[in-house]
């Protein structure tokens, strides 16, 4: 079991969790990048990079303001409206058109063809409608009573066996601890259910088979050629919140796996009353499924970004049965990102404006050539560290993580996703100051210690002795001529020492004017922040991802430096403005993993994410 990191962390109080939700609901199915959302598309012709130079003498400077600021709010608002939450309901074959032997959990297609008449001219249109419904849902699990598992068919029966089988069931589930700090608790305030795990039990029932899985590729992850990718959902637990009191409080889930993007909750058809709806929230909006009203005749689903804060309202009556998957990337046979032959990104319309930015030849001219850099802060949050070196990133990037990757990559700015370990603290861009210096004015003091000095001559000399530092011993007496030669050593001992002290003097007055004026260049640049060319604030970013290292009573502040090493710091043009609520989420995510739903997973954590890309100098890009 891994200890938490930075274990200095405190816990957030349930009544803080559950005030941190928005109030917005949104269309759950809402298409990423929708071609009509992005104002600078609207004309191809005007998005050819020649169209744009040859106009560009004229009004060029304000005319690339503008679009620079039209594709960094395109990009806010797309992460503001892309899709984290999606969900459906799949009818239950009739229980009297099912034969016994049918429980394959295999879908059954059913055409339901109805036929309308056309009001002006008398003609029938015939539509067909093809809808999947499923099997009755069979469970077998292992009994603490009986040697033969028992099996329980959802939804039930009226007959008195089948309502037999449902106490059973419960009896055999395990009430459901949650991870504090390393250990399991059982804490019915913040989640009060019981369960099975996998290996305790077996079902009939199928996501893929019923398009579940489909759907979730398509509006989770829609980004690259299926060919090359695929949504993997693994079976993880069967969960029991049974009234008057089974809830879970808001959380975020525990990420299980390095691929894993998403958490799929299955309600089984089985009553539950009034409660326990599943609300996810994700930048300040929500999505509620209440699934009890549906019961019992459906099986009712939701998928979910599994960074996105959730949570179980209580369930006032009946028993909610689920059956929770972790969503994983699969590969398939290719790596995902941005290696579909038929990739996409083309057609994403935010590739066209970016493109458009690109073609204006002083597009982030300012700097050094060549070390340009564009960063968009994503959307999600990123399980940043596991025991295995690779991290699943950028294959894992969640929905419009993903597709903002792939444009990029598209345009040829080769991205990379890096953490983001701070948002607090502005770097130089040039220099390379000190680790240790602490920023006070006071900090001159340090150059002028002694310890700080090295021993110039391997000579001490008193007025009668000399020690030889490698004979280890006092040599002789000394003579008139020793002393003179002595005297004269340790007069040139003192001038080095003189000329060491004033070098290194000037060395430091030199940081420390250099420190005082980035102190004022970072002031100007606060406050100019909103202008567009200001938006190179420093963020402290890790190089890359890491293999997972146990760090305990570490402060966050410690933490980057001691684990991640020196880090890089390119000059970064923000698309995506400083979010207030990085930092926040992080810590969130951090506290949540301490406290999150799974157990003994604890090193694990979430971590806020970049895309950075390099943007080559304009001869580069093909401009001059
Ligand atoms: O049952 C649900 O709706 C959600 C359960 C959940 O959040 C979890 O098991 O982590
Ligand atoms: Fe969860």
């Amino acid at each position: 079991m891994q200890a938490p990191i930075r274990s200095t962390q405190k816990q957030t109080s349930h009544k803080e969790k559950t005030r941190r939700s928005g109030g917005i609901s949104n269309s759950h199915c809402q298409p990423v990048l929708a071609e009509s959302q992005l104002p600078v598309m609207a004309d191809n012709k005007k998005a050819d990079p020649g169209h744009v130079k040859a106009r560009q003498k004229t009004s060029a400077q304000p005319k690339q303001k503008s679009l620079f600021a039209k594709v960094c709010e395109k990009i806010a608002d797309e992460q503001a409206a892309a899709t984290f939450a999606i969900g459906g309901s799949i009818k239950i074959k009739e229980a009297m058109e099912i034969a016994p032997q049918q429980d394959t959990g295999h879908p059954d297609h059913d055409t339901d063809i109805s036929t309308t008449s056309s009001s002006s001219d008398n003609e029938s249109l015939v539509t067909a409608q093809t809808a999947i419904t499923s099997a009755p849902v069979v469970i077998r699990w292992d009994s603490k009573t009986f040697d033969v598992a028992p099996k329980i068919i959802l939804p039930l029966t009226k007959d008195h066996n089948a309502q037999l089988s449902l106490k059973d069931l419960i009896q055999d589930c395990s009430p459901v601890s949650v991870g504090n700090e390393g250990k399991d608790v059982y804490d019915e305030e913040y989640r009060k259910a019981s369960k099975l795990d996998e290996t305790e039990f077996c079902t009939n029932f199928c996501p893929y088979a019923l398009g579940i899985i489909d759907t979730i590729e398509q509006r989770l992850l829609p980004h690259v050629d299926k060919t090359l990718n695929g949504v993997q959902a693994e079976l993880y637990k069967l969960n029991v919140y049974s009234g008057p009191s089974g809830k879970f409080h808001a959380h975020v889930d525990t990420p299980r796996e390095q691929a894993q993007f998403g958490s799929l909750v299955v309600c089984l058809p089985c009553a539950h009353e009034a409660g326990g709806a599943l609300v996810v929230r994700h930048n300040g909006r929500k999505h509620t499924f209440d699934w009890a009203a549906e019961q019992p005749t459906c099986v009712q689903w939701a998928a979910f970004n599994s960074d996105c804060e959730h949570e179980v309202l209580e369930v006032k009556s009946g028993h909610r049965i689920t059956l929770n998957y972790n969503l994983c990337v699969s590969t398939g046979v290719g790596r995902m990102a941005g290696n579909s032959s038929s990739m996409s990104a083309a057609h994403i319309p935010l590739y066209a404006g970016m493109k458009k930015l690109l073609a204006y030849d002083n597009f982030l001219s300012k700097g050094t050539p060549g070390k340009w850099h564009i960063g968009i802060r994503c959307s999600h949050f990123y399980a940043h560290a596991g025991k295995k070196p690779t991290h699943g990133l950028p294959n894992s990037l969640k929905g419009i993580d993903m597709a903002v990757f792939e444009v990029l990559l598209r345009l040829g700015l080769a991205p990379t996703v890096q953490p983001v370990l701070t948002t607090e603290h502005w770097h130089d861009e040039e220099d390379d100051f000190d680790e240790d210096y602490d920023g006070s004015d006071d900090s001159q003091e340090w150059w002028c210690s002694d310890e700080d000095m090295d021993d110039s001559t391997d000579v001490y000399t008193s007025d009668e002795m000399t020690w030889d530092r490698d004979a280890g011993e006092i040599k002789k007496i000394l003579t008139e001529e020793d002393k003179k030669q002595l005297a004269d050593a340790k007069e040139r001992a003192e001038l080095a020492r003189e000329e060491q002290f004033s070098r290194r003097k000037k060395r430091a007055e030199d940081r420390v004017k250099r420190i005082r004026e980035f102190g004022k260049w970072v002031e100007k640049k606060r406050k100019e922040r909103i202008e567009w060319e200001g938006k190179t604030l420093r963020l402290t970013m890790g190089r890359g991802l890491h293999t997972f290292k146990e760090i305990g009573g570490i402060s966050e502040e410690e933490f980057p430096m001691s684990y991640w090493g020196r880090t890089e710091k390119p000059l970064v043009t923000w698309l995506t403005k400083r979010p207030q609520d990085i930092k926040a989420g992080r810590s969130v995510a951090m506290r949540y993993v301490a406290y999150g739903n799974g157990v003994g997973d604890l090193g694990l954590e979430y971590t806020s994410a970049a895309i950075l890309a390099r943007v080559p100098d304009a001869e580069l890009r093909g401009l001059k």
